[in-house]
């Protein structure tokens, strides 16, 4: 009977800004960052969970201490006491200290430092099993399974109930879609070639790269300079050819018609999608570009921060791609409720991962879509960056454009203890040197 005994919270800092890699039109120089939790256990043959949510770098000790402040509510509890109803457990974490929740409810610092605390659990959780964090899910029968979630605002568009006959409806080919997928892995695209801050030469080299690695798909930054959108554009569709696609991301820089107005013109370059054209709380404003655009497609998720935004923007018909962020909303339980979400509505999962570790997330997330949720691989494509794998103890594995299933024991999230030491803000020996 595995008891946590405490939490330890880090400041991890990569300093990605000095080569921009993560660069786009609103985030100009990001450092990925991590805080970083570890859950030590007194299981004896050192058992610890390992969580992370994401950050860009100035404000990470902000979550930092949000994982502090919230750290009470969970040292000293039984493993298997939160594990038997961990929909009551999040519960307790996002609304048991109603003056911690008074500070997001449920977004912002409090929400991200929630995400950490709640996947570490679950990395603790699937390493006890044996098993990877996806194959944990896709083995729960579905009533433990929707005892893991909490449906608080959102029953008007999903009960419980809709919820168990969705896990149930797929149920039939599920032994099938875990062998395709462990043969052929899950389909992803490349955000590495787009980065805002690289130049022509670059984008072109590493376009050109990613396309003889045999990557399909390709996402662009876009919302600086319309014209140097457009140049890169062209650069892009030079290099991929028009049979492969072509997506773009703005990252929240434009206004609603600004969004329309500049889409239209790249729109000669075929987008598939535009990924935050606007604000991220703009649920009708994302509606009404999407109306207006036609056939690009809209997406958007990474900043959306929790799953009542997820109801709102499936039900005021504003997605084409939901991309959920494994560390943006308050952690799994909250990422399979959205996923629930959007298969009720028949829209698509795209999860973002333009991140430190998100990649290592959500291919666990992605996974347990396919097999128990949606069934379906049509219009989804997961994301994929290029950087800091290997700073973790079980880097993603990409074949072809494609992620290999994963197969060690939790959720992929633990790093290397020397990475942590020297990039741990401010005195490792990475922030020592520039
Ligand atoms: C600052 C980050 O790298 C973002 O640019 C990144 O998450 C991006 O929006 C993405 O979709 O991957
Ligand atoms: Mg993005």
């Amino acid at each position: 009977m595995t008891t946590i005994t405490r939490l330890e919270v880090q400041d991890i800092r990569f300093p990605t800004s000095r080569s921009l890699d993560g660069s786009d039109a609103m985030n100009a120089a990001p450092d990925y960052s991590a805080t970083y939790v570890t859950l030590h256990t007194d299981a004896g043959n050192g058992l610890s969970g390992h969580g992370l949510t994401f950050t860009i770098g100035r404000g990470n000790e902000i979550c930092v201490k949000a994982v502090e402040s919230l750290a009470y509510l969970i040292e000293g509890r039984r493993l298997d006491d939160i594990t038997t109803e961990m929909g009551r457990f999040w519960r307790e974490l996002t609304s048991g200290d109603s003056q911690l929740r008074w500070i997001g409810p449920e977004k912002g610092a409090i929400h991200l430092a929630t995400a950490a605390i709640v996947n570490a659990v679950w990395d603790l959780w699937a390493k006890t099993e044996g098993k990877p964090v996806w194959k944990l899910l896709v083995d729960m029968p579905p009533e433990q399974l929707i005892r893991c979630l909490d449906f608080r605002f959102v029953t008007d568009a999903l009960t419980p109930e809709e919820a168990l006959g969705l896990l149930r409806r797929n149920a039939a080919g599920r032994a099938d879609r875990e062998r395709e997928m462990r043969e052929q892995g899950y389909p992803a695209y490349t955000t590495s070639a787009g980065w805002l801050g690289y130049d022509d030469d670059k984008v072109r080299r590493l376009a050109r790269e990613a396309l003889a690695e045999g990557w399909t798909h390709f996402k662009q930054k876009v919302g600086g300079n319309l014209e140097e959108d457009r140049r890169r554009a062209q650069i892009l569709r030079e290099e991929i050819g028009w049979e492969r696609a072509l997506m773009m991301d703005a990252n929240q820089m434009w206004d609603v018609d600004e969004a329309i107005a500049n889409m239209r013109r790249l729109a000669e370059f075929d987008p598939l999608w535009i990924e935050e054209p606007t604000s991220p709380d703009d649920i009708l404003g994302h509606a009404e570009i999407r109306r207006r655009l036609g056939s690009i497609g809209v997406a958007t998720g990474e900043h959306c921060h929790n799953r009542v935004m997820f109801k709102q923007l499936l039900q005021a018909g504003a997605l084409d791609y939901c991309q959920v962020d494994a560390a943006r909303l308050g952690g799994l339980n909250e990422v399979i409720v959205v996923l629930l979400l959007a298969a009720k509505h028949g829209v698509p999962v795209c999860p973002h991962a333009g991140g430190v570790g998100l990649c290592e997330y959500v291919q666990h997330v992605s996974l347990f879509d396919y097999i128990a949720v949606s069934g379906s691989l049509e219009g989804r494509i997961l994301e994929y960056v290029d950087h800091l794998h290997e700073h973790f103890l079980h880097p993603v594995t990409i074949r072809n454009g494609r992620y290999q299933v994963p197969t060690a024991p939790g959720y992929s999230i633990s790093l290397h203890p020397e990475s942590l030491s020297r990039h741990l803000y401010p005195d490792g020996a990475a922030w020592q040197d520039g």
